[in-house]
This record gives C-alpha cells, structure tokens and sequence, in this order.
C-alpha cells in the first residue's frame, strides 16, 4: 500500500484545516494511501518531519499550510537522496505558490489533485544553504513584509500586505549593489530585486509573467533607484505585466546568481526573512516532483 505523510500548519491562514482534516484522511484512505499527519509545533518543525519522511520512505508528502509551511516542507526534502512526490494543500495567508501552479484551490479539490497522480519536475532554488521553490527577494521594499503582524495577517489575509505597504512606502529608500547573472553584470541603486521559479508573488500573477518551475531558469526582476510616482506607475503596470518594458526595470533570466550590496539587505526567501546580502543563488533542477492538476 502506497503511504502519504500530511505535515500541516495549525496555526496557518484562517485556521480552517483541523475541522477538515477527517474528510482529508477519508479521501486519501479511500485512494489507496495510508495516511499519518504532523502537526507542526513551531518554526522549523515542517523541515524535521519532512527529513523524516524521506528516512521512513513515504511515497508522498503533503505539505499543508501557507507558503512558509510549503518551504519549510521543500527544505526537509530537497537534502535528502530519497525524495517522495511533493503535494500542496494551500490554506495560508498567500498562497502564492498554491496559486502559481493551479492549486489555489478548496482544500478538498487540493487533495483531489494529489490522488489523482499527475507530476511535474519542480526546480528549487538554493541561497546561502537556504532552499526556496517560489521566491527570493530584497530591498527595502520587500522588507515591509515582515512588519505585517501575524494577528492582523489572521483577520484580514492578504489585504494586511498591502495596507502596510501603502502605509511605509514613503520610507524606502534605494541600495547600491552588485548582481553578477550568468556571466553578465547588473550594478547600480535599485530598489528590490526579486528572483521568481513562478508567475506568482505576493498575490499578483504578472510580476514574473515568464517564470515556470521547471525551466531551469528563474525570472530576475530589478526595480531601479525610483522615486514615489514611478514606483507607483510600475505598480500599476504590473498588472498587465507592463511593467517589463519600464525602464525603471530590468527584466530577465538566469539560474546562477551572486548578488551584494554596499548595505546590508534582509533576503526574503518563499516570504519570510531567510538572511542577509550578499548571496550566491544556484538553481537545482527539477530536483522535486510536485502533483499538479
Ligand atoms: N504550531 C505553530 N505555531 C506557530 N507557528 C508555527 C507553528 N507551526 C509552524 N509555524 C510557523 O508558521 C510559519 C508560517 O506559516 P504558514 O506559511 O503555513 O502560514 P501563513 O503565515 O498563514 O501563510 P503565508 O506564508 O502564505 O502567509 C511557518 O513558517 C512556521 O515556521
């Protein structure tokens, strides 16, 4: 018999899994897997249990939270030689990687999904001995994100993001750095980079609208030195995906990365801080093998 490990978040997004999770079991049950659950205690428990699923040789791991539960569940898997088959159930605040590869979904279509048993190879990134499968970002705009307190996160989801952002704009201010891409060079002052294995960040599906998770390659987007207006328009622009063509950015593609900056920058890594500049990015493909619909 097939045998699926669920590693889930209690305390993620609305807090809506644990009433489903009878149902849950019932379906996997019913498709044929033996199914156990981790609840995870805290910060970095997802990646334990998720090393310890390989060690016990589960056919499948189910990681079922937000994106930070999602990365944390990559991190555990990605080191090991065994790697089961990587199932998502999004019920976090963003979902953005849910989102991206077309899982944003009830939790009941989501594990209709994984029973169904379609695969594709999924690309992860690798940063200063951090894995991330959706994003990896700096600047000073990308740092508003942390001051987003988790209990207004609960109650009002992904509008908290940009409320804050909105609110702290006015203070951002631009970096000098450095950004060797597979042997080219970008330097100057910018106001975030952001490097994406999806179309999918923070809610909005145009900002990478190239990015596939398994192409070998990740999306680089550069903000450069702007002032209020022009973040603004490129905000807009984002949108449609119109914002490629603004001169305020640059768009375009690499797998191997070294990024530094005359500042320190905070990494965000998959949304959640993960470390400072500089870093050395390497791109590990097809290194999972994820359900899609
Ligand atoms: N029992 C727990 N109590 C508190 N925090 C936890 C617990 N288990 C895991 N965590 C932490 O919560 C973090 C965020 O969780 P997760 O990403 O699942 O949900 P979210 O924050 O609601 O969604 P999103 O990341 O999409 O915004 C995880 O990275 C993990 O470190």
């Amino acid at each position: 018999m097939k045998r699926a490990r669920i590693i889930y978040n209690p305390t993620s997004g609305r807090e809506i899994f644990k009433r489903k999770l009878p149902e849950v079991l019932q379906k996997f049950e019913q498709a044929g897997y033996e199914t156990s659950c981790h609840a995870t205690t805290g910060a970095g428990d997802a990646t334990i249990a998720a090393r310890e699923a390989c060690k016990r040789k589960y056919d499948i791991v189910v990681a079922c939270g937000g994106d930070g539960t999602l990365n944390e569940v990559i991190s555990g898997l990605a080191e090991q030689e065994y790697r089961p088959k990587l199932g998502l159930i999004p019920v976090g605040t963003t979902n953005d990687f849910a989102r991206a590869i077309g899982v944003n979904t009830t939790i009941m279509d989501a594990v209709e999904v994984i029973v169904n048993g379609n695969t594709v190879p999924l690309d992860i990134g690798y940063v200063n001995g951090k894995y991330f499968v959706n994003i990896l970002a700096a600047g000073k705009i990308t740092e508003l994100t942390y001051e987003v307190p988790s209990k207004l996160k609960t109650v009002l989801g992904q509008l908290a993001y940009y409320l804050k952002g909105f609110e702290l704009l006015p203070r951002v201010k631009p970096t000098y750095v450095t950004i060797e891409y597979d042997g080219k060079i970008f330097e100057g002052e910018i106001m975030l980079f952001l490097l994406s294995n999806t179309n999918s960040v923070g809610g909005f599906e145009m900002i990478a609208p190239e990015a596939s998770i398994n192409d070998g390659q990740f999306d680089l987007l550069v903000l450069k030195k702007s002032n209020i207006a022009e973040i603004i328009q490129v905000c807009a622009q984002l949108l449609r995906g119109k914002h490629v063509h603004n001169d305020q950015v640059l768009y375009t593609r690499a797998s191997h990365l070294k990024i530094s900056s005359n500042e320190k920058l905070l990494l965000n890594i998959d949304g959640e801080y993960g470390g400072d500049t500089p870093c050395t990015v390497e791109m590990l493909y097809h290194h999972l093998e994820i359900f899609v619909p």
